[in-house]
């Protein structure tokens, strides 16, 4: 929750880390701890809120970068440098929570998805999808969506494998990211081509399988059956093609992560349009209680005050003495 003003800081307090962020969710893949269930996220005050609640993986939806950085819908409009600027600042919040991010298509050929691949590492991330829609792609839960054909898929995969055995081979561990393979094919080719274009993304090395928009819970359980041992991801969004599951349904099902990409957007949407509207009517906002006591302190201590003020005062700066 949301830490109080009184609360100690952490930050630098919580120890040395140890492990790299894809390590740490290479363990959560392995271990007997249930599904790993992860918050959408997609600026710093979300990915705060998410890590305030105690989440320990987070997503970074790339409907969500592309709604919030660029005022834009989902539909292949954002760059390589708009996704991993966004997933480097949210990973960096807290190098013990390890962040899933969307990599779309990769951003064009075998040479550009390996330089994704590459920059996402260096950023930070544990886990990046890539998919094998066309590079004017669409959120999975459109209609009309087009692929790329099979062999322009697995040379996607293969470069992204190519591309952290490179990085693995330089740093080690620290070259680690967990690579998953996501494929849009069931709505144009059907289950059986689909779950065939995962099957050879996990021969070439894909840790993870993605099987986007599938539309029954019958569909899932296969889907996870025939694709096991290999963790399967469920992508979880409202109103889309797939059926609504709790993190407890979904591990029921097979499932080993799931995702609830639109959480934040959702909840920010709706809140923000009835302040609009409130201020446009009114004039003015209403001021609660816990606003007045509190003041703006209140959204910063959200964001890490105290972790800034102590780390300052730690380093020897002397300019929050007295106070903020
Ligand atoms: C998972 C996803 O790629 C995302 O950008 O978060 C989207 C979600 C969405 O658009 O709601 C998707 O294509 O499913």
């Amino acid at each position: 929750m949301t830490p109080s003003l009184d609360d100690l800081p952490h930050g630098y307090s919580v120890g040395p880390v140890h492990r790299t962020p894809a390590t740490r969710l290479r363990e959560m893949l392995n271990s007997n701890d249930g599904i790993v269930t992860c918050p959408g996220v997609y600026d710093g005050l979300t990915a705060r809120i998410a890590l305030n609640a105690g989440f320990k993986c987070l997503y970074m939806t790339g409907a969500g970068t592309a709604i919030s950085r660029l005022g834009m819908p989902d539909l292949g409009i954002t760059t390589l440098q708009d996704m991993v600027t966004n997933a480097g600042m949210i990973a960096s919040l807290d190098w013990t929570v390890p962040l899933i991010a969307d990599a779309d298509t990769g951003y064009g050929g075998p040479l550009m998805v390996a330089r994704t691949v590459e920059a996402y590492i260096s950023a930070g991330v544990a886990a990046l999808h890539l998919e094998d829609q066309v590079v004017n792609k669409r959120c999975g839960h459109l209609l009309g969506k087009e692929l790329v054909d099979e062999a322009a898929y697995l040379s996607r995969i293969r470069a992204a494998v190519l591309a952290r055995e490179r990085m693995r081979a330089a740093m080690g561990d620290a070259g680690d990211i967990v690579l998953i393979a996501r494929t849009d094919a069931l709505q144009s080719l059907g289950f059986e081509a689909a779950l065939d274009r995962l099957q050879k993304a996990i021969e070439l090395g894909a840790d993870v399988a993605f099987l986007e928009g599938f539309t029954s819970v019958q569909q899932g359980k296969d889907a996870c059956d025939r694709l096991t041992p290999t963790p399967v991801l469920l992508n979880m969004v409202p109103g889309g093609a797939t059926p609504n599951f709790t993190s407890a349904e979904a591990q029921e099902a097979g499932f080993k992560i799931i995702i609830f990409p639109g959480l934040m957007l959702a909840a920010a949407y709706g809140s923000c349009v009835a302040a609009a509207v409130e201020l446009k009517d009114s004039g003015t906002i209403a001021v609660t209680e816990k606003q007045r006591k509190e003041g703006p302190k209140g959204i910063f201590t959200a964001v890490g005050l105290l972790d800034c003020l102590t780390f300052d005062k730690k380093a020897g700066g002397t300019s929050y003495e007295g106070g903020v």
